[in-house]
């Protein structure tokens, strides 16, 4: 229960619920033990009255005596009957409250993981995986608003008809009830070890299920692909594989549910009959009634769903616990990249790097080697290399997305870590290399995450990215929806809308991080001269393995291993015989060849 007692905070939070559930549970249990009651009254009625009945043959009085007879038994069954319904109604009452507690608290719970989430740092995404990410957050919470809901309400209900109706049992009869009781113990044991295995394989089921989906997801996403290599046949057999382990697993989990009921319903068959066998032997004996014998067989009735429900809850509660554990240790996951002065002014845009290594921890890759270079406010530079030589690292360290392992980095003279993270990366214009886009329309997507944008400014932004014509060509221009739900754009549309993306903010600095690769050279052309307009004053890094992208900028820098290998400008680097011109060399030869 350790790991559950993050979960109190929510309880203390919700108590009103809570304490009206408990209040709402004893007033049901009152209206399941009354009847027991009346049932008792009416048996003993029915037998000592039945005899006077007899004894009444042949008077008149005896028509006048059923009939008050009958109405007696009749009053009883509409109390009954009426107890039935107020039960109904506070049990519906139980769970308005607590089952509507538990999804109060899922509900905040889901929230304060997602904003935790949203929290960490890159780092915390490499070193987990998605599918982990989301199962915490959906799966382990679903198990642990099970031990909220489910688990405390029937968890209360054991407790309070136990307190309520053991006394009243041992009242009238202490061996009676001794011996009615014996079987229950054994019920809620098994009943435990039974939910262990069904909850056991419906997880095997659940897996198998994911890892069915899965396949078929990457079928459909990767169809082209298939085709192409004809492996239609072997993703059928594939398919029916996959298939055939999931129907193994639910015919196994049939299998157990179908011993269940039966055991459950053996065990209460039991009690009953040994509450019968016992109660008619003290029936004998003159310590009983009739009635107390079907008020016992009502209390065993009322007894055993709550015991069979001890051994389902302490199963929740483990699980439950299990799940609070896996999310807590994501809740305890600390943010390091956090801001040391929170300085949210606006920068000029000045960066320098000093002497920086970087590593990466969960690969330990060694991906920045001494590097050490200045951009002045305005300026823009390019970062070329080979592939893997650090290019994109150096624009994560500049969005702060890892801190480096050694060594200065400043904007504007300050350590980079001196700004608010907020209002150092909403002065960032970053476009990545791998773009994404939303499934959501295209000026949607251009807006994402910047403020008071107009249409205008989003006109202006597709203009900038030169974008604008591919989008007037489509039907619904702007409002033209991407992904799944919409047209998918090419390689070079994508790239463009996600520079659109970045130019909307009007960043201090802009990164393009190798994102004119899937644009021809005439487009490349078009978006750096562009840029040059746009960028007056603001400072551009753009990393590329294309030479042809650094003849605008101010500034080239060659990297190879994470190493800068060449510095200069264009014209500098490229009347050395160095590696940026020997790169050139091979890229204009590459591109000769091509048309
Ligand atoms: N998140 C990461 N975790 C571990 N290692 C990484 C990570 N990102 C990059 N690396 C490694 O760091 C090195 C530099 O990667 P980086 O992405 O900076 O190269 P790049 O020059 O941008 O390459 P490309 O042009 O192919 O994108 C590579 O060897 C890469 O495998």
């Amino acid at each position: 229960m350790k790991e559950l007692s993050h979960l109190n905070k929510y309880l203390i939070k919700y108590k009103y619920h809570l304490f009206l559930g408990i209040l709402f549970i004893i007033i049901s249990n009152v209206f399941v033990i009354l009847p027991a009651q009346i049932v008792r009254y009416s048996v003993d009625i029915i037998s000592n009255e039945l005899s006077l009945y007899d004894a009444l043959h042949g008077l008149n009085i005896q028509n006048v005596f059923a009939d008050s007879f009958a109405t007696n038994i009749f009053i009883c069954g509409l109390a009954i009957l009426l107890m039935a319904l107020l039960r109904g109604f506070f049990l519906f009452l139980v769970r308005q409250t607590i089952i509507a507690m538990s999804r109060h608290i899922e509900y905040d719970l889901k929230n304060e993981i997602y904003h935790h989430y949203q929290s960490l740092p890159l780092s915390f995404y490499r070193k987990n995986n998605t599918g982990d990410l989301m199962a915490r957050i959906s799966e382990d919470v679903s198990k642990v608003r099970m031990y909220l809901g489910p688990a405390i309400m029937y968890g209360l209900n054991l407790l309070t008809i136990f307190l309520m109706v053991i006394p009243i049992m041992l009242l009238v009869n202490v061996k009676l009830t001794l011996y009615a009781l014996i079987p229950l113990p054994i019920l809620s044991v098994s009943i435990y070890y039974v939910s262990n295995i069904i909850n056991k394989r419906s997880e095997e089921i659940q897996r198998s299920l994911s890892k069915l989906s899965t396949f078929v997801q990457e079928a459909f996403s990767g169809i082209r692909v298939l085709k192409a290599f004809i492996r239609e046949a072997h993703s059928i057999d594939a398919f029916a594989k996959e298939s055939n382990d999931y129907k193994s697993r639910s015919l196994g989990l049939t299998f157990v549910n179908s011993l269940f009921i039966p055991l459950i319903m053996g065990l209460i068959g039991l009690s009953t009959i040994l509450t019968i066998f016992i109660g008619g032997i003290e029936v004998i004996n003159g310590s009983i009634t009739f009635g107390n014998i079907a008020e016992f067989i009502l209390y065993v009735n009322m007894l055993t769903w709550p015991v069979t429900a001890l051994g389902w809850i302490t199963s929740i509660v483990q699980r439950a616990e299990a799940s609070q554990e896996r999310i807590n240790e994501f809740l305890k996951t600390k943010n390091d990249i956090v801001s040391t002065k929170n300085i949210s002014e606006p920068i000029e845009g000045a960066i320098v790097f000093d002497k920086v290594n970087f590593t990466y921890e969960d690969s330990n890759i060694h991906a920045l080697k001494d590097v050490s270079f200045k951009v002045d406010p305005g300026e823009s530079i390019a970062i070329i290399g080979t592939t893997g030589s650090g290019k994109s690292t150096i624009a994560n360290l500049v969005c702060r997305m890892f801190d480096a392992s050694s060594g200065d980095i400043t904007i504007d003279n300050r350590d980079i870590k001196d700004f608010n993270l907020n209002s150092l990366r909403g002065q960032i214009g970053y476009v990545p290399q791998d773009v994404f886009l939303f499934s959501e329309s295209i000026s949607e997507n251009i807006a994402f995450g910047a403020e008071g944008v107009t249409d205008e400014k989003i006109l202006q932004a597709s203009k900038d990215a030169d974008l604008h014509e591919n989008v007037a060509a489509f039907k619904h221009g702007f409002e033209t929806v991407l992904g799944e739900r919409g047209i998918t754009l090419s390689g070079g549309q994508k790239q463009r809308v996600s520079i659109a993306r970045a130019l909307i903010r009007q960043p201090k600095i802009l990164i393009l991080d190798d994102c004119l690769s899937a644009v021809d050279t005439k487009t490349e052309n078009a978006i750096l001269n562009n840029l040059q307009k746009i960028m007056k004053g603001r400072t551009s890094i753009i990393i590329s393995h294309r030479v042809s992208s650094a003849k605008l900028a101010d500034k080239v820098l060659v990297l190879d291993d994470g190493k800068i290998i060449e510095k200069g400008t264009n014209e500098s680097l490229m009347s050395q015989n160095g590696v940026f011109k020997a790169l050139y060399d091979k890229q204009l030869q590459a591109d000769e060849v091509e048309n």
